[in-house]
Formats: structure tokens, sequence, C-alpha cells
């Protein structure tokens, strides 16, 4: 019954709190989905204190886009706890509803300190100037941003972007640089079916347009204290931020092993594999392998496997959540411990793409 519980909970947001609306998109289909899956994750990690508290932290702080403050946080929890007691009235009692509201207080004063600690030192929002637009494929567009502040963030980070075609609508894109010296800032993006921020970026952009960034988040980043080998799996569009960790190793001029393996459906679809293979001639430590499905007749997952050994390495996943998924299974069975294994949050990708 999540569908019914999360639209009556923003039903009775909207109702008990009309000045609450204008913080929300115009369709809220994929905000429904995001509200389960943060209650979901929180759950999951209930036990974990340092994961959850860095979980909720990020999303404080990635709340400060939208206009949230901490004056809304109890009327979101009031209307959470009316949809939750009305859908599970069978078991709702005093005692439940009394743990409800210490882990609601307790969820958001960790999100409310988070923000105003962040307000001390970085803008809610950056806007940012397309200042390049390169369409390498039918659907697949390379666009480059000036943003309006200094933006830092690490290689192998992601951001949210809204463009001005669909207010309050944020996806996700990883960076497809390390910080510049220019400030500039590149993504990768493929415009999918029914994608509205992804179709409008790729065939709408223009150099000369507004977008708006959230902050940086995610933490599938290169550990520089070690000098172990980075084994790099990109799939599709999912090679953006390996293209960055590229980069951030050469930048750190430690000559560690890296080896890039860049999946994609048809050789039309390696979209950027001449930088690739640009980096690949300056930097004898890297080597670059293109998988096509059609000609190995193996997903990318899989034809790591004929290659190796991979148990020196730490690995590094970025594409469709399906590839993850299999690259994860496939890794841990050559050998590569879970905790060497980094890779961004599959939930996150799910709409990241859109
Ligand atoms: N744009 C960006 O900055 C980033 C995008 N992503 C995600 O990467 C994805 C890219 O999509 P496309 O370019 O359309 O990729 P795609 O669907 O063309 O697939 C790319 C590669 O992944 C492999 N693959 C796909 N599904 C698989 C599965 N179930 N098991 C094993 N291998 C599989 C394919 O063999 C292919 O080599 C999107 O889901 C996007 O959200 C991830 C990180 C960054």
């Amino acid at each position: 019954m999540a569908d019914k519980v999360t639209s009556y909970f923003y039903a009775l947001l909207f109702v008990r709190h009309p000045d609450l609306r204008p913080l929300f998109p115009a369709a809220m289909d994929t905000q429904r989905d995001r509200l389960l899956r943060a209650l979901l994750t929180a759950a999951e990690h209930i036990d974990n204190t340092d994961v959850l508290v860095d979980y909720l932290r990020n999303l404080g702080r990635g709340h400060r886009k939208y206009g949230t403050r901490a004056e809304h946080y109890p009327a979101v929890g009031e209307c959470l706890i009316g949809a939750l007691s009305k859908y599970a009235a069978g078991v709702w009692d005093e005692e439940m509803e009394a743990a409800w509201i210490r882990t609601y207080t307790t969820i958001s004063q960790i999100m409310i300190d988070a923000a105003a600690a962040d307000e001390l030192r970085a803008p809610a929002w950056w806007y940012a100037e397309i200042v390049t637009h390169d369409l390498r494929t039918p659907d697949v567009a390379v666009i480059t941003v000036r943003p309006d502040q200094p933006y830092p963030f690490l290689a192998g980070q992601y951001t949210s972007l809204e463009t001005p075609w669909w207010p309050r609508i944020w996806r996700h894109y990883s960076f497809a640089s390390a910080p510049r010296s220019d400030g500039l800032l590149s993504f990768h993006v493929k415009a999918v079916p029914a994608g509205w921020v992804s179709n409008a970026l790729v065939h709408r952009a223009r150099p000369g347009d507004i977008v708006r960034l959230g902050p940086p988040a995610g933490s599938m980043t290169v550990d520089h204290t070690t000098d172990s080998g980075l084994l790099c799996l990109g799939g599709g569009t999912g090679i953006a931020p390996i293209k960055a960790l590229v980069e951030d190793v050469a930048e750190h001029g430690e000559r560690r092993p890296v080896e890039v393996f860049y999946g994609a459906r048809t050789d039309h679809d390696l979209y950027d594999i001449d930088t690739m293979l640009r980096l690949q001639q300056s930097h004898p430590w890297l080597s670059v392998r293109a998988i096509i499905d059609q000609l190995a007749h193996q997903q990318l997952p899989d034809a790591v496997r004929a290659y190796g050994p991979w148990n020196e390495y730490d690995a590094y996943l970025s594409g469709p959540p399906g590839m993850i998924r299999s690259g994860v299974d496939a890794l841990r069975d050559i050998g590569i411990p879970s905790e060497r294994i980094r890779h961004d949050s599959v939930e996150e990708l799910v709409v990241a793409g859109s």
C-alpha cells in the first residue's frame, strides 16, 4: 500500500498547508517514490548510526535547494503520522505513535542541523550557464556549464540539476571531469523515453540557457591514501564519472594502474571512446577496453572476468542499475571484497537517467 500511503500523505499536506505546495513539482509521481525510498533507507540503516546520520545530513543539506525551512518539518511530521496511522490502523496505538514522533523528531533535527551548518559555508543552489552543448549521438549530449560561484566537488561525485523547462524537477548527473582550473563543469546526458529533464537537456538546451545545480553528493571517490589499482566499469553514460576518476589519478601524479572497461550496446553508443583513448595515450598506467554487447555477445561484467587477477584492485562501477547489480555480483565472485567495491546508490540511479 506504499502508493496509497504516500498519496494520502501529500493530500493531507497540501490541504492542511497549501502554502507548501509551491515547493513541490507540478507532477508529483517521482516525488512520491522519493519520499518512500527515503523512509525505507532510514529504516534499513536504523542500527547503523554512522551510515544513517550521514545519509540524513546529506538529505538535510540537499533539501536547501527546494526552499525547505526548519518550520516546515513539524507540518510534514504531523501529516506523515496522519497517513501512517490511517493505513496501519490495525496495529497503531499510543505507544507506536509516541515511537514515531520520537523517530521523526530525531530524523528532522539531524536534517535541520545539517542544513543550518551548510548555510554558513555554501549557497542553497548554484545558477550555471550552459557554455557548450555537444550532441555526440542522436540522444547523448555532452554539456558544459559555468557556475555563478565557485563549485567545490570531488571527482566521482554527482550533482542534482534543474532545467528552466521543468521547474522543481531535479535529476542527478555525475561530473564528467575532475575539478578544473577554469571552474567549468561537464555532464553526459542521454535522452531516455519519457525523461522530461534528459530530453530537454539533450534536444532543447542551448548555450546561454541557465540551469540550477544542487550541492555535490556521492562517495564514489578515489582514496589517495593507498596506491592500489583501480578497476573501473563504465556502462553507457556511466563512463562520465569514470573519466573524472582517471583525470583525478592523473592530477595526483600517482602511477597506480587504472583499468577501464567501457561498455556499450553498439559501437555507435561509444560516444566518448576518443577521449578515453586519448587519455590512454598520455598515461602509460591507464588501459581502456571497449566492450560492445553485440560484438562480444556478453555484457560488461562478464567481460571483466576474462582479465585480471583483480584482488589488488579497488573497483568502481557506474552505469544502469542492472549493470551495477550484476557487476557487483561478478566482482565479488572473482574475489574483490565488498568494502573495495564503490558505486552510487542504485535507488538514486533509477530516477537519475530520466
Ligand atoms: N549520466 C551520468 O552522469 C551517469 C549515468 N548513470 C546511469 O547510467 C545509465 C546509462 O544508461 P545507458 O547509456 O542507456 O546504458 P545502456 O543501457 O546502453 O548500457 C550500457 C552498458 O551497460 C551494460 N548493461 C546494461 N544493463 C545491464 C545488465 N542488466 N546487466 C549487465 N550489464 C548491463 C550493457 O552491456 C552496456 O555495456 C543510466 O541508468 C544512468 O542513470 C550512471 C552514472 C552517471
